[in-house]
């Protein structure tokens, strides 16, 4: 059984190498020369799977690595017979926790004490926003989610869920819906010159969802003009060949990597792993755990002396700040033609470093209050009190 997997997918050789030879090859430009002897196809979110690529090929079964699945032609799929498994929810955590640490930078950008008097309207409630509400209103947040097609579907719907205008008209709003345009609800374009009009300075908008859901030709508009929003965008159109001017005009700008924690993706080819040994009805007997070495970073200590504020946005960005991310992804737009932006924007995420997530890391509090303890918990570090 040959399988052909992205060369940017870690563990494949760990998890896959007793199920059947595998050849690596470069996810952005697999082509159907590739993988036309395959059986098996691992790929990422950088590969289109379509009829283009598999028609003709011995391929039986795709799997993504991913928690998106708009790359993939899933009609095309079904009616070849080729079975097809993506990841849900294997990085939803490191996405997560890319948006509360950029929601401790805004705070403190704002020069506000208490992070939680943010009221952050979440647009897109499935795996990713559902964790981030969860989390959030542990913390003490007031959250407003704005998900139609599950106001639609579920009994307690319309009074669990807004209409989009009153999410955007939170302080902060972080989008987080899959990228869709034949749907009821479709997401292209859903943010566009309308939406962003009625934002304003006071704001804060999120993108770890996909590019295309915001217009950017009408984000960059806006942002040239007075009064508008301060905008984090990790994800962008036409990756990987983003508008350099558009990342010169945002706050934060991070190359697709919110979902990037090295939990997130061991977990992703773990699902996968899973998913195959039952399509060939093998056992599955590899997980994750075993293959995620020590962290870098394994205890941090508070004593009652600390600010309990302070406190917990020292130790989310030990785990993870996005400034850095931001960076090298601006120094790297500095590149004189598109092709050179392009490939260095693929570079940063090839090379991503490790990024370990806060339930590595053992937080130590003595003599601490319970509700910082309780927002600790709720983050996710694991405490020693
Ligand atoms: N930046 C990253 O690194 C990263 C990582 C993981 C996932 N993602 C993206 O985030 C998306 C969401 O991930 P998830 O795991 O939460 O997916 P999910 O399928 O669990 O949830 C998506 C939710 O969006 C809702 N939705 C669909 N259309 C909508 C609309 N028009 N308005 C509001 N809500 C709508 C759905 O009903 C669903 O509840 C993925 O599809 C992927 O594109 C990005
Ligand atoms: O959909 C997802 O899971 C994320 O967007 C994922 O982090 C994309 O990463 P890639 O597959 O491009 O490495």
């Amino acid at each position: 059984m040959l399988i052909v997997a992205d060369e940017n997918i870690p563990l494949v050789e760990a998890f896959f190498g007793d199920v059947g030879e595998i050849r690596r090859v470069s996810g952005r430009t697999m082509s159907a020369g590739d993988v036309r002897d395959a059986d098996v196809l691992l790929v990422r979110s950088v590969t289109r799977v379509n009829r283009a690529l598999l028609e003709g090929s011995r391929v039986r079964f795709v799997g993504t690595t991913t928690i998106g699945t708009d790359h993939v032609d899933l009609g095309w799929l079904e009616e070849s017979g080729i079975r097809f498994s993506a990841a849900p929810g294997c990085n939803a955590n490191s996405v997560v926790e890319y948006v509360l640490s950029v929601l401790s930078l805004y705070a403190e950008r704002c020069a506000l004490n208490d992070w939680s008097r943010l009221t952050v309207g979440i647009v897109g409630v499935g795996n990713v926003g559902g964790e981030l509400a969860e989390k959030l209103v542990r913390i003490g947040f007031s959250v407003k989610l704005c998900d139609p097609p599950r106001a639609e579907h579920e009994p307690e719907g319309a009074n669990t869920f807004v209409d989009l205008d009153e999410a955007l008209a939170c302080d902060v709003v972080s989008l987080h819906t899959p990228l869709t345009r034949d749907s009821a609800h479709p997401t292209f374009h859903m943010i566009g010159t309308q939406e962003l009009a009625g934002l304003n300075a006071e704001q804060l908008l999120i993108n770890a969802g996909r590019g295309e859901v915001i217009d950017s030709a009408a984000l960059c508009d806006r942002l040239g003009h007075a009064n508008a929003p301060l905008v984090a965008l990790d994800v962008w159109e036409q990756e990987p060949r983003i508008n350099p001017e558009l990342v010169d005009r945002v706050w934060l700008a991070t190359p697709h990597i919110a979902g990037y924690s090295l939990e997130g993706k061991v977990q992703g080819t773990e699902m996968i792993y899973q998913a195959i040994s039952k399509f060939l009805g093998l056992p599955a007997r590899k997980q994750a755990g075993q293959f995620l070495p020590e962290p870098a970073l394994s205890k941090v200590s508070f004593t009652s002396s600390a600010d309990e504020r302070a406190a917990i946005r020292v130790a989310l960005r030990a785990c993870y700040d996005p400034r850095q991310d931001d960076g090298r992804l601006r120094h790297a737009m500095r590149a004189p033609t598109d092709d050179e932006r392009g490939a260095a924007f693929d570079r940063l995420r090839r090379d991503y470093p490790v990024r370990r997530e806060c339930s590595s890391l053992k937080v130590q509090l003595k003599g601490t209050s319970k509700s910082l303890q309780d927002s600790f918990r709720a983050i996710g570090f694991k405490l020693k009190i």
